[in-house]
């Protein structure tokens, strides 16, 4: 198994037809969570890339375990739980961009411990992926969050700080779980909400712990700092379709660069590669090539 990722997944629901969540009467239902986005991408990218959290024994979980396996995912370690459900939330494509509405409080994915961490990290991931959003979902998933990034092996963690989810703490338990990983991705400005940071150097002045540290300026560049130095790639230039989902689009190139021994300037490159394609879709996963075609195209 080269990554294992954990955290929620729910069911999201979308307006067909770039339709309004208020007004319209016709919708979709995908599987969205950050980590499982992860391990879609590294799945298409060529990695055998599983995935592990707790779904309901609903139809909803149904759902979201089929999709992922069509999209190779390896969903065998996924818990499914009688007693809680699926979580579900519902976009709304408004004029200023995406809003998000969570129904998620005492879902399956909420419950989950360091038992069922100590069980998934057991299956010897050569790195294990995991984001802040799940520190932000119940007391006990914010310990099984620690666990995880406290895990002997190779982590990399996605600060994703979600707002919504948080009552005040967020800063100084996303900035704990960040200095325990080995990899950190984070935007600059979700930084400056956090803690105040401006500039790429400053957040490293904070995150100064793990080995590699990634700062994306969403269209502008992303600094990246490493055991062999500095380096900065510029964004790529694409139109917008739906932000959501670019972020772990980003994490999933960069990873798969770092799983193929590729060198910095190629990693951040695969990383803004996957993120456009993802931004130029309606889906918060887009189809991407193998991992060897893009670093052919890209030169
Ligand atoms: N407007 C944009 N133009 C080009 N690339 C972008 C743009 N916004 C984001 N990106 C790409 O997506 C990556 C992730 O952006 P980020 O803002 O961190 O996403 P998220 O908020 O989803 O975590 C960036 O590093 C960059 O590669
Ligand atoms: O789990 C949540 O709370 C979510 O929001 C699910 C979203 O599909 C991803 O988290 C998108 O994440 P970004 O790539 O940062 O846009």
């Amino acid at each position: 198994m080269d990554v294992l990722t954990v955290g929620e997944t729910m069911v999201m629901v979308t307006p067909e037809a770039g339709g309004r969540l208020g007004t319209d009467g016709r919708f979709l239902l995908r599987p969205g969570g950050a980590e499982s986005n992860v391990a879609a991408l590294l799945a298409r990218l060529g990695h055998h890339a599983a995935w592990a959290s707790a779904l309901g024994t609903d139809p909803l979980g149904d759902l979201i375990v089929r999709d992922l396996e069509r999209h190779g995912v390896d969903v065998s370690l996924v818990r499914r739980d009688e007693r809680r459900p699926t979580a579900v939330y519902f976009k709304d494509p408004t004029p200023d961009g995406t809003r998000v509405y969570y129904y998620r409080a005492g879902s399956a994915a909420s419950a989950i411990t360091t038992t069922d961490v100590g069980e998934w990290t057991a299956h010897a991931p050569r790195l294990v992926h995991v984001s802040g959003i799940t520190a932000a979902l119940s007391a006990q998933a914010r310990e099984a969050a620690r666990a995880l990034v406290r895990r002997p092996g190779l982590v990399s963690f996605d600060v994703n700080h979600r707002a919504q989810l948080w009552s005040g703490d967020a800063p100084e338990v996303l900035l704990e779980l960040a200095q325990d990983a080995d990899i950190v991705f984070v935007g600059r400005d979700e930084a400056e909400t956090l803690w105040g940071t401006a500039t790429a150097e400053d957040v490293r002045g904070l995150i100064d712990r793990p080995q590699y540290l990634i700062v994306k300026d969403a269209a502008i560049e992303a600094v990246a700092f490493t055991p062999t130095g500095v380096h900065r790639e510029p964004s790529t230039k694409v139109t917008v379709v739906d932000a959501v989902g670019a972020g772990d689009a980003f994490a999933a190139g960069w990873l798969s660069g770092f799983l193929d021994g590729r060198d910095e300037p190629a990693r951040l490159r695969l990383g803004h590669y996957a993120a456009a394609r993802v931004l130029e879709s309606p889906s918060d996963f887009a189809e991407l090539p193998p991992a060897a075609e893009i670093v052919a195209e890209l030169g």
